[in-house]
């Protein structure tokens, strides 16, 4: 076992392994270090030929356990550790063709790839383009199109909703889009859920199969399934597998809008009559942070007491440029002379911006731009690739992965200028490929197709290096502008590769890669500088100092959220979430006035979130008195 720390409610849930369990825990309670630690502990000290499935809500959060695991060498193998997609993605690649699943799956991600699928589709069917052509101007149907893409996803998310189903149009709309993704070989994210519930669950042989090589599974970010997700889990587990534990925290749940809900766990809770730990103790932040949490929830309680103050403090700018540039300023005294409550300097990496959205930190942007102060505003990139030839690259290798991906084949062929090849859909993807090359007459072209020749050629074990280094001698041959783009295009594809690699495929194959390259499983890290994060992409993290920008009526909570209940019980979870990132110390900035895209100025109301946590006494003391004159003005 490792020498993590854990209390004596922690050491429950990593000790336990049959049954099923619910673990219910508050933000910094240590629920990513309870996982880690009990799959460790499963692995390594039960007896028994198994795997374990471990399923987050991220791939960032699967690339950090996994990375705690590392010290387990090859011991930690025997764990698939992902997000429920990539597991799918596994499983169907792996036994998908009772549901029609022939190869590895091809994942088309793109919204605008799939608005393509469905336009195509619905030419096909004189009902549809009927409907479609009775739309008034272009506008109209385009605006038809996103209902139609939106029904569909919404459909997919709701297995029960799905098997009634009668609507006559709606239910044309997304057999032809089926259709012509399926004609494409390719699939998009719902299908990896819907067709997984359907094998599992028609296969019983199949499933049974599954049940017995993975004897432990545990859910990470049980809050946020939804019903897609919690059918597949039920189809994993069918009525006799119980080894299945649950981690969540209901005051988290903030992925409502996306048909997410904690009432899945308490499904599972129920169904499962698993036994269930809470753990209440809050490792990660200071007693002001902890204090404006608990004023934003009343229900939210901490055991044990919080060894160190921080500091919870408002900033009021009179405009948004103001209020940005007092988090600035803020930001530089404090890397400048650090805080007590922080053991050590603070270096941007450890100071991070929320907001709402991404328009509240526009101003703060551009402020930290201005004064060179360094941030990030993704935690992984999905790289474009800014030279020519890697993206027709990109492009080529999806349709060496796939033959039938007339869509990106079509794409490679206007950007070379040329036509398709006269036998489209043929499984040589490469000679295809070679002969539009051929008819394009660059070097460009040809580089790429040497790529894919070079690629194939190593038919022992595949590696994608041989084809880069084709593209590095074309980049050699170059200006030294263009030849940069290439190399750091080809540096960062070299990443995602080995990102691959590490994820332990089963099987490396050119259709595997670009699955996960789909999925997201491939990007890099990307962390230098201060973060500038809305709410829901810090889910899961921490930083000793937490910036909350934009803490105004309309912005946090949001305009569309006013007057709904649910919407507002969801704006004020995330104001939860939000606080609770920090472990020190908090910020929370709001500017009096605000200039709106059209031009005009709108005084701001101060959030309701922050009047909560003035009213309640436990944080009025860390209030400074400008709030107050603010508010009363
Ligand atoms: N037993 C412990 N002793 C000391 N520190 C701990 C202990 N358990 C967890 N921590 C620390 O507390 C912090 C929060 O832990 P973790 O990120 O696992 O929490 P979490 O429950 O996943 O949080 P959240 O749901 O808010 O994202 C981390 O910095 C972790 O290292």
């Amino acid at each position: 076992m490792s020498s993590a720390r854990l209390s004596p409610a922690q050491t429950r849930v990593v000790t336990h392994v049959e049954g099923a369990l619910l673990v219910v825990a508050g933000p910094g309670t240590g629920k990513t270090r309870v996982l880690t630690e009990r799959i460790r502990r499963l692995l390594t000290e039960v007896p028994g030929h198994f795997r374990v499935l471990a399923l987050t809500f991220t791939n960032k959060a699967a690339n950090e356990m996994r990375e705690r695991l590392t010290d387990l060498g090859n011991e930690s193998q025997r764990a698939f550790v992902g997000t429920m997609h990539s597991f799918c993605l596994e499983l169907l690649s792996e036994r998908g063709k009772p549901v029609g699943v022939e190869a590895l799956p091809q994942v088309f991600e793109q919204y605008q790839d799939r608005k393509e699928i469905l336009i195509e589709a619905v030419k096909q069917d004189p009902l549809l383009a009927d409907a479609l052509a009775s739309e008034p101007n272009s506008k109209a149907v385009a605006r038809k199109l996103d209902q139609w893409l939106a029904s569909i996803s919404w459909l997919k998310a709701h297995p029960s909703a799905l098997e009634g189903f009668d609507d006559e149009i709606g239910r044309r709309v997304l057999e032809a889009y089926d259709a012509g993704l399926r004609a494409s070989g390719a699939y998009d994210f719902d299908d990896l859920l819907l067709l997984t519930c359907r094998l599992l669950n028609e296969y019983p042989k199949i499933a049974d199969f599954y049940r017995r090589l993975y004897r432990f599974i545990c859910i990470d970010e049980a809050q946020d399934l939804n019903e897609a997700q919690y059918s597949v889990l039920m189809a994993l587990c069918g009525d006799s597998f119980r080894n299945l534990m649950m981690v969540g925290d209901p005051k988290q749940s903030i992925y409502g809008f996306n048909t997410s809900s904690p009432e899945f766990m308490w499904r599972f809770r129920e169904e499962f009559e698993a036994d269930e730990i809470e753990l209440t103790e809050n490792f990660r932040s200071s007693r002001a942070v902890v204090d404006a949490a608990k004023a934003l929830d009343s229900n939210y309680q901490v055991e044990g007491q919080l060894p160190i103050q921080g500091l919870v403090e408002v900033l009021t700018g009179e405009d948004e440029q103001e209020e940005a540039e007092l988090i600035a300023d803020k930001l530089e005294t404090l890397r400048t002379l650090g805080h007590e409550d922080v053991e050590g300097s603070i270096v941007w990496e450890r100071c991070a911006v929320l907001g709402r959205t991404r328009f509240a930190l526009m101003a703060v942007e551009a402020e930290l731009r201005a004064r060179g102060i360094p941030y990030y505003k993704r935690l992984t990139a999905n790289h474009e690739n800014e030279s020519e030839v890697m993206e027709d690259f990109a492009l080529a290798l999806r349709v060496m992965a796939n033959p039938k991906d007339k869509l990106h084949l079509s794409a490679l062929a206007n950007r070379w200028k040329t036509s398709l090849p006269p036998l489209t859909g043929e499984p040589n993807a490469i000679d295809g490929i070679a002969s539009m090359a051929a008819s394009a007459g660059t070097r460009r072209a040809r580089a790429v197709t040497d790529a894919l020749v070079a690629i194939a050629a190593r038919t022992q074990r595949l590696d994608m290096s041989s084809g880069v280094d084709v593209i590095r001698g074309y980049a050699d041959t170059l200006e030294e502008e263009d030849k940069r783009a290439i190399y750091e295009d080809a540096a960062v594809f070299g990443q995602e590769w080995d990102q691959y690699l590490r994820s332990g495929p089963s099987n490396r194959s050119v259709g595997g890669f670009m699955s996960n390259k789909a999925l997201g499983a491939t990007q890099q890290a990307a962390r230098e500088g201060v973060a500038l994060l809305t709410v829901h992409s810090s889910k899961g993290l921490e930083f000793d100092v937490i910036f909350v920008a934009g803490m105004a009526e309309g912005v946090f909570p949001d305009y569309r959220a006013l007057g709904k209940s649910k919407e507002m019980a969801e704006e004020s979870r995330n104001a939860f979430v939000a606080f609770t990132r920090s472990k020190r110390l908090l910020y929370l900035s709001y500017p009096r006035q605000r200039k709106m895209p059209w031009g005009d100025t709108r005084v701001q109301q101060p959030s309701r979130y922050l009047k909560q946590c003035m009213t309640k006494s436990t944080c009025s003391a860390s209030w400074p008195a400008p709030l107050s004159l603010a508010m009363h003005a």
